[in-house]
């Protein structure tokens, strides 16, 4: 095959809350030059709309109508990566109608001629299930709690370490219990578990293993 041919460079990362799904998927973004999704802030953004203007989210049909409202979320809102918002995101993202309302432009994303990275819950299994290289990031949720708590205490917001633990626990169940598109590792994806691992660390293997992926595409 010769180079022209070949197929672009598609990376799926999936995981749980706080595992670090996100760094690495920026790290292999920028390692490889490819534009970079992040799809929690899809749900997010839903959610965060849904809180904004006293939407129900525990009505699909209002959830499907905050889609509309996805292009007037700044991105760089403060509330959009808060956890109330994770929590209600992973309300909203069991329903089915609102999974698919949002799976062509991420699946249009993933499908971009040169290649992409994306991060989120079903990458691996629903959005790019031929992509070239899977990761399945996962820590254990002690150590995820502690990362966001850090990270939210960096952010100046008044959290307890018990509560951020409580919220990631119970965002598992929701993530891996439902029926549409639940957080699982995709047969063909590669685990990291990155509890022991700094971030350098963590993006050294996930290259690795991206490296050994291409070798046998
Ligand atoms: N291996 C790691 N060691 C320590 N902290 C990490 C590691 N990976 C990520 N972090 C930190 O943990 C927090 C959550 O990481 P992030 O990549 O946003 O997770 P996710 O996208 O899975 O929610 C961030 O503050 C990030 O800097
Ligand atoms: N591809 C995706 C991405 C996120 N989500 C949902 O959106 C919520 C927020 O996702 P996120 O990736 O921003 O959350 P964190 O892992 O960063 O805390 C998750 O708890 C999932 O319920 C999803 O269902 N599918």
């Amino acid at each position: 095959m010769t180079e022209s041919s070949k197929a672009p460079l598609v990376i799926a990362v999936d995981g749980p809350a706080a595992s670090g799904k996100g760094t690495i998927a920026k790290a292999l973004a920028r390692h490889y030059d490819l534009p970079h999704m992040d799809t929690g802030l899809l749900y997010r953004g839903v959610a965060l709309s849904l809180f904004r203007f006293g939407g129900d989210p525990g009505n699909p049909f209002e959830a499907v109508r905050a889609i509309g409202d996805l292009d007037q979320v700044d991105p760089d809102d403060e509330e959009l990566r808060s956890e109330t918002v994770g929590e209600i995101a992973s309300r909203v993202s069991a329903y089915p109608a609102v999974r698919q309302a949002l799976l062509e432009r991420q699946q249009a994303f993933a499908a971009q001629s040169g290649g992409a990275v994306l991060d989120g819950r079903d990458i691996g299994t629903v959005i790019a299930p031929d992509a070239t290289a899977k990761l399945f990031v996962t820590a254990a949720p002690e150590v995820r709690a502690e990362r966001r708590y850090k990270e939210l205490i960096g952010r100046e917001l008044d959290v307890h370490l018990e509560d951020v633990l409580l919220d990631i626990r119970a965002r598992d169940a929701r993530d891996a219990g439902r029926d549409a598109a639940p957080l699982v590792q995709a047969e063909d994806a590669d685990l990291l578990d990155t509890s022991e691992m700094s971030i350098e660390r963590a993006v050294q293997r996930a290259i690795e293993l991206v490296e050994a992926r291409l070798q046998t595409s």
